[in-house]
């Protein structure tokens, strides 16, 4: 949990998003009061109840990124869900909660990294004595090994070929059938782990063994019960859930498959309220998690969600639609800008790429001039375009070594100009 104020929350907000003030201030409001609650003792820390925030703004101006960075920020388990996913034929009321299964998972991930870090340095060690003993073999003297040691720590192994075993990872979910809900989802590797664990053997090089190793190692180091339990802890204190496309469930009069849309609100509701949901790790309480919904409400407007559901969704903010300023913002301020990546991404090939002031404000122009003809993406239209646009270097990059390229408006206007102003063809291209 972050304790930084609420101004420090948005300024480190401002480092990635352009302008939106008014969500920026909202969701730090929210992170703060979270850490305010935990400050609280007694029974009033369980009283108080996350101010849950509901973001009106068109596709594109930043609602998942803001709720995604602030995550980020406080560490917290942060899950993305489409609320029309509970609309779709063959969900069932019960299939909400598995958001909060979800979220654990998410948790867990994070915890077990967090956790690796701390014991990291032994786990570094073990990792040590494992490549040693892949190099060596078991039974050398200690004097062979430890002038392999030497060797090893000079980066003199580090292209040598080891064989090493690990515990096989990866995503090995499954659903047991006709046990949903309840038992969710079992991972491969728990059902194995009594079985002492799913082990695969994996050549590599020296170099490249170290980090599976140590992840390995610092696994072994790593208490799982405490590890689970602290992941619910942290779900149930800090989690937050971003519900996308809110709108699109609010039931309006006379039109067909709106129960069902009343009705997936109904089945978000006791989430949002607080309530206990079963996982396989134990009951999670849902009470403090914070979630954001978020829409474009073109059509609906807030006013036709449940009563019960506004009342859930006390803050409310929209974020405005994005300037031509603001995508040129976009393209060259932020921290991980467009700009900086394909800079970067490209001086790997020992290509220089210079993109020239009026080279951005081309590409935010033919961004804008796509969103108003085609359909309005926001921001996304950016990266569509930038990728058009340099489709050629990224091409021939490869052979290009040594080169500089330079970005400027006649560039620009030189890829995609004629495609803008087409929309026919920019409904496929751009
Ligand atoms: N204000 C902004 N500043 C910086 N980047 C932005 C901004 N708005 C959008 N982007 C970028 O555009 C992309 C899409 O934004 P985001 O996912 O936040 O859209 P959204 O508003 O949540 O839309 P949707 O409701 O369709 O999911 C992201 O890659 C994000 O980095």
């Amino acid at each position: 949990m972050t304790d930084l104020s609420p101004r420090e929350i948005v300024s480190e907000l401002d480092r990635h998003i352009v302008g939106q003030r008014d969500a920026k201030r909202a969701v730090a409001i929210a992170l703060r009061n979270r850490w305010r609650r935990l400050q609280l003792q007694g029974h009033l820390r369980e009283e108080v109840q996350p101010k849950n925030i509901l973001m009106i703004g068109p596709t594109g101006v930043g609602k998942t990124e803001i709720s995604r960075r602030l995550a980020k920020l406080a560490n917290a388990p942060f899950l993305k869900v489409e609320a029309t996913k509970f609309t779709e034929v063959g969900y069932v009321g019960r299939d909400v909660e598995q958001i909060v299964r979800d979220l654990v998972e998410v948790a867990i991930g994070l915890t077990r990294e967090q956790k690796r870090k701390d014991v990291q340095a032994k786990a570094h060690m073990a990792a040590e004595e494992r490549v040693l003993t892949a190099l060596v073999g078991a039974t050398a003297s200690p004097a062979t090994r430890e002038s392999f040691r030497k060797k090893l720590r000079d980066g003199d192994m580090d292209d040598k070929e080891i064989e090493i075993e690990v515990a096989a990872s990866g995503p090995a979910a499954m659903e047991i059938p006709g046990m949903p809900g309840q038992v969710g989802m079992i991972s491969l590797g728990e059902m194995f782990k009594g079985l002492g664990g799913q082990k695969k053997t994996r050549r590599v090089t020296v170099k490249d063994s170290y980090e599976q190793l140590i992840a390995d190692e610092s696994d072994k180091l790593l208490d799982q019960e405490s590890l689970v339990a602290e992941a619910v802890r942290t779900v149930e204190n800090a989690g937050i859930v971003f519900l996308d496309e809110i709108d699109k469930i609010c039931a309006r009069e006379g039109r067909a498959g709106d129960v069902s849309r009343e009705g997936v609100q109904r089945d978000l509701l006791p989430l949002i309220e607080g309530t206990t949901v079963a996982t396989k790790h134990g009951p999670v309480k849902t009470d403090h998690i914070l979630f954001i919904a978020s829409g474009a409400f073109h059509v609906a407007k807030p006013s036709d969600l449940l009563p019960e559901l506004q009342g859930r969704l006390p803050i409310r903010v929209e974020l405005n639609a994005l300037t031509r300023e603001d995508f040129v913002r976009i393209l060259d301020d932020t921290e991980a800008s467009l700009v900086k990546q394909y800079v970067a991404l490209l001086a790997t090939e020992n290509v220089t790429l210079a993109f020239t002031p009026d080279g951005i404000d081309a590409l935010a122009d033919v961004a804008v001039e796509v969103n108003s003809t085609v359909e309005n993406i926001g921001a996304r239209r950016l990266q569509t375009v930038m990728e058009r646009v340099l489709d050629e270097i990224s091409f021939t990059a490869a052979d290009m070594g040594g080169q500089t390229v330079t970005v400027d408006g006649a560039y620009v206007r030189k890829y995609v100009g004629d495609l803008a102003k087409n929309a026919d063809l920019s409904r496929f291209i751009l």
